[in-house]
């Protein structure tokens, strides 16, 4: 077992910089059925290139690389404590050299752990089996799309699609609002893994596990394979698209499981993943420790097709702005442009948004750019900081406080992810300011628009809930809220609600 813990290690490695190829083929289906030269289409093609980045650079495809999950097969008789002693140093060393984000919070004082070792962290299931060899699967799902995990208890009377029974129908049902409900926050497309039955633990626990079939397998359960079929052509039409731009794809891939549940229980338990779906495993030998197989197809054997140069949108702007940005160029823009953001850009997300409500800033933010990003940094051995992933985070988690820290600041733009609510839009209509939507998942595009670490505040937060100072070149990304009360989220929404509302009538009898 000599080599087992540098196995996981590469195992760790693969996951987070390296997209299997069942994944990579769901995108690029994706992206052969979404209407060319649409936003869905123009942010597919960074989702592709960020892909190809990511396994190029070995570095993490998304700066969020979740909550380290792993499921280990052993022989009957084999030493788990050794192995989880091993999987633990594989994952603080990956962390320590910037394979993984340090993701471990306390989650009563905010302290970052630093390694990803904590209670609770990493996620670890072993399992006995009748083989000679070891298996270790392992998932890396981020905390953006485990927010949209959902859990009906039936019956229920579900929004836009009425009432759900103790039935096929009912389920239907379920896993339709579900995608609906993630709208593009857990960056869309994705893959929901949906676990019927069970009790409230379990049934997640069986969601979580279908995220493990490949995304090509066929159901062996009849009913399930049709209710998987049914979704999979019908989820598509609710027009989210990818990450809530609207469009033709909204979903990449659907899997049913079912286990027996109590009679008074009847759950459907949904595991939302987004498309950056990291999972990955490998056969180690017990004797060497050494891997023997990969058990799922590598990515490296299909590389994404790289675009033509998008077709010229003649409706489309594009306009760039360098920070600081004056409340001029904030009321010129509107929702669909595309802005390309030169100069200073600050960091903030959770901690430093609720920070700002009661302190001042460290760094002036007057016509200032506020990303909401936790990125993978790293230290060189001069000391300098670099920017090794930075996609933007989930924005809505901040709707209690953005409208009032634009104007307490003055900040003219906010970038993030998945829009921001009724609050927010009030007061970029107010003080004048935009919100832009940058293509969650993309973190080496963005990453490499990240030109040098001016210098950090705030530190005590951790690395991802600091604020990073960074010269930035050539970040894009599209005016989704503009500073006339237009919101693209919203429409999006509201749209989608209304096609939800066409899947009412049963289907399954
Ligand atoms: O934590 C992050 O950086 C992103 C998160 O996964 C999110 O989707 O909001
Ligand atoms: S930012 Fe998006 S792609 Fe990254 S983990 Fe979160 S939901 Fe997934």
């Amino acid at each position: 077992m000599q080599h087992f813990q540098q196995s996981v290690y590469q195992l760790i490695v693969e996951t987070s910089t390296n997209l299997p190829a069942d994944v990579r083929r769901a995108i690029q289906k994706a992206r052969e059925q979404e209407d060319q030269g649409t936003r869905s289409a123009l942010s597919l093609s960074t989702i592709a290139n960020n892909i190809e980045m990511a396994e190029c650079n070995v570095s993490p495809i998304c700066q969020d690389t979740g909550m380290p999950t792993f499921i280990v097969h052993t022989p009957i008789g084999a030493n788990q404590i050794v192995m989880r002693k091993h999987i633990l140093e594989a994952v603080a060393q990956s962390t320590k050299d910037a394979k993984l984000r340090t993701n471990s919070v306390d989650s009563l004082t905010g302290a970052n752990t630093g390694d990803n070792l904590g209670p609770g962290t990493p996620v670890i299931h072993f399992e006995q089996w009748e083989r000679d060899d070891i298996e270790v699967k392992l998932i890396l799902k981020g905390g953006g799309c485990e927010n949209k995990n959902i859990q009906y208890s039936l019956p229920a009377e579900l929004e836009g699609v009425g009432k759900a029974g103790r039935d096929l129908d009912g389920i239907r049902k379920c896993i339709m609002h579900a995608v609906y409900q993630a709208q593009g926050q857990g960056c869309s497309a994705g893959f929901i893994g949906v676990g019927i039955g069970g009790d409230r633990t379990t049934g997640y626990e069986l969601a979580k596990h279908q995220l493990f079939r490949k995304v090509e397998d066929v159901n062996p359960n009849e009913d399930l394979a049709k209710l998987e079929d049914y979704v999979m052509e019908n989820a598509n039409k609710l027009g989210i698209g990818t990450m809530g731009f609207g469009g033709q794809v909204t979903l990449l891939g659907c899997k049913v499981g079912v286990m027996n549940r109590l009679p008074a229980s009847f759950f459907v338990s949904v595991a939302y993943n987004c498309w950056a779906f990291r999972r990955q495993g490998v056969l180690i030998d017990a004797g060497s420790g050494e891997i023997t197989n990969w058990v799922y197809e590598r990515g490296s054997d299909l590389p994404m097709k790289q675009d033509a140069p998008a077709a010229e949108d003649s409706e489309r702007r594009e306009v760039v702005l360098t920070a600081p940005i004056s409340e001029e160029q904030i009321r010129s823009l509107k929702v669909g442009d595309i802005v390309i953001i030169n100069g200073m850009m600050h960091t903030g997300r959770d901690a430093l948004h609720k920070y700002l409500m009661d302190h001042d800033s460290p760094v002036d933010l007057n016509g200032g750019v506020i990303y909401h990003c936790g990125p993978v940094m790293a230290k060189d051995a001069s000391g300098e900081w670099h920017v090794k992933a930075a996609g933007p985070t989930t924005s809505i988690r901040e709707e209690p406080y953005q409208g009032d820290i634009i104007k307490k600041f003055g900040i003219r733009a906010v970038i993030g992810k998945g829009g921001m609510g009724a609050k927010t839009l009030a007061a970029l209509q107010e003080h004048g300011a935009v919100y832009l939507n940058a293509i969650g998942g993309a973190a080496q595009y963005y990453a490499e628009c990240f030109k040098k670490v001016e210098s950090v505040d705030l530190m005590e937060f951790g690395i991802p809930e600091a604020m990073w100072h960074l010269q930035t070149e050539g970040f894009a990304a599209i005016v989704t809220m503009d500073s006339h009360g237009n919101s693209l989220h919203a429409d999006v929404e509201k749209d989608s609600l209304g096609k939800l509302a066409t899947f009412k009538e049963p289907v399954f009898k």
